[in-house]
């Protein structure tokens, strides 16, 4: 368990917090690329992609370092919902329509790994969570799953429950320590199947950060932060578990009455 905190940021507006957003993602970026040539993030669903298109879209100061270099990214999915690519409630259609899809061509086109769309109606969710965690070995080059995939960069939200992945509150899949990616069949927000990172690969990873903005978040927020009882929320678990390897990016109404010590800038 990590004993360093995690660091708070809080900003006034959208606008200030995709800054600096961006300013943290394409350091994850540089650090990637002089480490080992490639970038490795896994993204999540719901608000984030929309946050993430407008800190990533935004015009560079034309420096190598302000510069996303897409054609090095290897994008994955945190989570993602068993349905076809081209449903509403898939997070590759929403990352797709959000920011794929308007990624100048003179930035590069980034590999994507979707979901296997061949077994998103299987009865048994496993199988699509198995071929995933395949194609993350085979981007990995591992040879078996005993050792984690340490991703650059996961990208995370976090809803009003404390969930984050597909990793819900309570759910028998937190004790998960094998897998690399899990199915959760029982999801309470809808769609109920789904696939999930597991909490020891989100905690390996390089660096986390979380989104979350709007008043909507602050009593969870005040429950992972501030007390006891949210110890055991999913997200809290992210925090114990990596510590200061971890940022949430919050603006000032997600925040409002968390007592935990915050940042405005990076
Ligand atoms: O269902 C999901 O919800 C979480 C949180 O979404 P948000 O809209 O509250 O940010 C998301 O991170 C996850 O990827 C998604 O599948």
């Amino acid at each position: 368990m990590a004993t360093a905190q995690p660091n708070l940021y809080s900003f006034p507006s959208t606008d200030a917090l995709a800054g600096q957003l961006r300013s943290y993602v394409l350091r994850c970026q540089n650090a990637a690329l002089a480490r080992h040539n490639i970038f490795r993030i896994a993204v999540s669903g719901g608000s984030l992609p929309t946050v993430l298109a407008r800190a990533l879209l935004a015009p560079s100061n034309g420096s190598p370092e302000d510069t996303p270099q897409f054609d090095k990214w290897h994008i994955f999915f945190a989570d993602e919902r068993a349905v076809p690519l081209d449903n509403e409630d898939s997070n590759y259609f929403l990352l797709k329509a959000e920011l794929l899809s308007k990624i100048p061509a003179e930035l590069g086109a980034p590999t994507v790994y979707p979901i296997d769309e061949k077994h998103v109606h299987d009865d048994d969710t496993q199988e699509l969570a198995d071929h995933y965690q395949e194609d993350l070995m085979r981007s990995f080059a591992a040879k078996d799953s005993v050792k984690l995939p340490v991703f650059d960069l996961i990208l995370l939200g976090c809803g009003p429950d404390g969930h984050t992945c597909s990793l819900f509150p309570g759910h028998e899949l937190l004790r998960e320590k094998d897998a690399w990616v899990a199915a959760e069949t029982n999801s309470p927000k809808p769609p109920p199947k789904r696939i999930t990172l597991t909490l020891p690969v989100v905690i390996s990873a390089v660096k986390i950060a979380f989104v979350a903005t709007g008043a909507g978040k602050q009593d969870i927020l005040k429950a992972i932060f501030d007390s006891e009882e949210g110890r055991s929320l999913p997200s809290a678990l992210v925090n114990q578990g990596a510590g200061e390897k971890v940022s949430w990016f919050t603006d000032h109404s997600a925040v409002a009455g968390v007592a935990f010590p915050r940042r405005g800038s990076l």
